[in-house]
């Protein structure tokens, strides 16, 4: 179908089930994450994130949000342990974020949210042969969520953010994009975005990283309209508000 979407008033997240009935399915995300209504389970294992021999092959910027993509072709970079059965591979990484200050990520905790959240979207390559296949199953994708909040300069995120007006560049290893702790709300959810598939096992870190308003403004430079686009749209708030939990439990 391919129907286009986006976050304005006439096709944003309010709309999209005329187009994506899932939206008003049993697992979609973001959540509004509750801490201490979130379920201890002591079965859950640290997860385990081996990102080293990772090959990043592009950054762009595909009008929703700014994306790098990695060679998946084999298990170079994978995460695995926490709630996972199986490894699964890191196929891109894109981030949300809003206009200005404290709103923009898309999962928020007791309500409040921060300036943005950066998606790692990972694959389930051991029961799935394509990423393409993997996206519509319930146990497909493994999506780590990381909250960026505002204070100093990320170290690292300016090599993102320098080449932004760039496509291609390589050599760049998320691993840095990490907080120091690696503790997770997990839970069963969505694609945030059209087609919104119920295929996401969610690991959302429980620790943000610290990036500069500096560092965020640069992602409001990209525009959700092309070169050839009479009207330029600055790309800022493209990120959807918490949904129903519909009865699921958070555990951590
Ligand atoms: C091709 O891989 C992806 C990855 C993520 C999404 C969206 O779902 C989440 S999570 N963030 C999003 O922007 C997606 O939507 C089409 C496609
Ligand atoms: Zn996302």
């Amino acid at each position: 179908t391919g129907q286009r979407w986006g976050y304005g008033k006439e096709d944003g997240p309010s709309v999209w089930y005329k187009n994506y009935p899932v939206a008003e399915g049993s697992r979609q995300s973001p959540i509004d994450i509750v801490p201490n209504e979130a379920s201890r389970d002591r079965s859950l294992d640290p997860i385990i994130i081996n990102y080293d021999q990772c090959t990043s092959i592009n950054i762009s910027n595909n009008g929703h949000s700014v994306v790098v993509e990695f060679n998946d072709s084999d298990d170079r970079s994978v995460i695995k342990g926490g709630p996972l059965d199986n490894p699964y591979r890191l196929k891109q990484f894109h981030f949300h974020w809003g206009g200005k200050g404290c709103e923009g990520s898309e999962h928020t905790v007791s309500g409040t949210g921060f300036a943005s959240e950066l998606h790692l979207v990972h694959w389930n390559a051991v029961k799935y042969k394509t990423f393409g296949e993997a996206s519509t199953a319930p146990d497909g994708l493994a999506v780590l969520g990381i909250f960026l909040e505002t204070g100093d300069d990320h170290r690292w995120l300016h090599m993102i953010t320098d080449v932004l007006y760039m496509v291609k560049y390589k050599g760049f290893n998320p691993k840095c994009l990490l907080p120091s702790r690696l503790h997770y709300w997990t839970y069963l959810g969505s694609l945030t975005t059209p087609p919104l598939h119920e295929s996401v096992i969610w690991i959302v870190l429980k620790e943000p990283i610290e990036v500069s308003e500096k560092q965020l403004g640069m992602f409001r430079m990209l525009l959700f309209t092309g070169e050839e686009d009479d009207q330029r749209l600055r790309m800022e708030n493209n990120f959807r508000p918490p949904q129903p939990l519909k009865g699921r439990i958070v555990r951590e």
